[in-house]
């Protein structure tokens, strides 16, 4: 058996019936999934301090969560596999033009590059998830201003607020790991009412299981 952690930002990315409130890191032992979760709290910081202690533990690292889609081709409730991220507001607002701090600050001798960090490990657990391109912000975008000068900078298909704190952590301690997140909303101006969040966490939870079960079996 692998042993393999699920690292989420919240308990609303956790199927209701697994979730233990108060305790943020635990076994899914109990629940037929042979995998750790942890909750590392929303956005990068918290996910890179937490995984940080945790991930040496570990042989395979997950990250599981919801996400925002920048295109209907990607459509509410879909799972995909995210490819390649980047920390896609670290930068400098030079008069209205984004600006990314790897363009302004020449990087440290051993750093990743904020704006690209690519996973490198090739096993492809489930041939029907898409793989994507995604982008890692601070502030969950939601108005059309931010969203065009997002867009204008980015080629990406998802938004989240930690996949690339994830990339960064298992890249730098090189470990093996896989970034899935469900489509719960459209990148637009804000509105909650349009987000689906209760059917992006049962589809992820499905696929979670599914590679659970497969990395398993390796
Ligand atoms: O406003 C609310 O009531 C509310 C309830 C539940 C969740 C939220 C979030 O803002 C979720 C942020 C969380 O989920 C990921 N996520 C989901 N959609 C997006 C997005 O469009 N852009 C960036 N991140 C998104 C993110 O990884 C956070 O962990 C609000």
């Amino acid at each position: 058996m692998k042993k393999i952690l699920i690292v989420v930002a919240s308990q609303v990315e956790i199927l209701p019936q697994y979730r233990q409130p108060g305790n943020d890191f635990y076994s899914l032992q109990q629940y037929g999934i042979h995998a750790d979760i942890l909750i590392s709290g929303p956005g990068a910081v918290p996910t890179v301090f937490a995984l940080s202690r945790a991930a040496d533990a570990y042989d395979i690292i997950i990250n599981g969560g919801i996400a925002g889609s920048f295109t209907e081709q990607l459509p509410l409730g879909n799972v995909v596999l995210i490819d390649s991220d980047s920390f896609a507001d670290y930068g400098v607002d030079d008069n209205g033009t984004f600006r990314h701090i790897d363009n302004i600050l020449p990087p440290l001798q051993k750093a990743l590059p904020l704006r690209e960090l690519v996973n490198p490990y090739t096993i492809k657990p489930n041939t029907k998830l898409l793989g994507v391109r995604g982008i890692t912000v601070s502030t969950v975008s939601g108005s059309n201003e931010r969203i065009a000068m997002i867009k204008r900078s980015w080629d990406a298909q998802v938004e989240t607020m930690e996949s690339a704190a994830v990339f960064y952590v298992c890249l730098k301690l090189g470990k093996p790991f896989f970034c899935l997140r469900a489509v719960s909303n459209y990148v637009e101006p804000r509105n909650r009412k349009n987000w689906k969040i209760d059917l992006a966490v049962q589809n992820l939870w499905n696929e979670l299981d599914l590679l659970v079960s497969y990395l398993n079996t390796l």
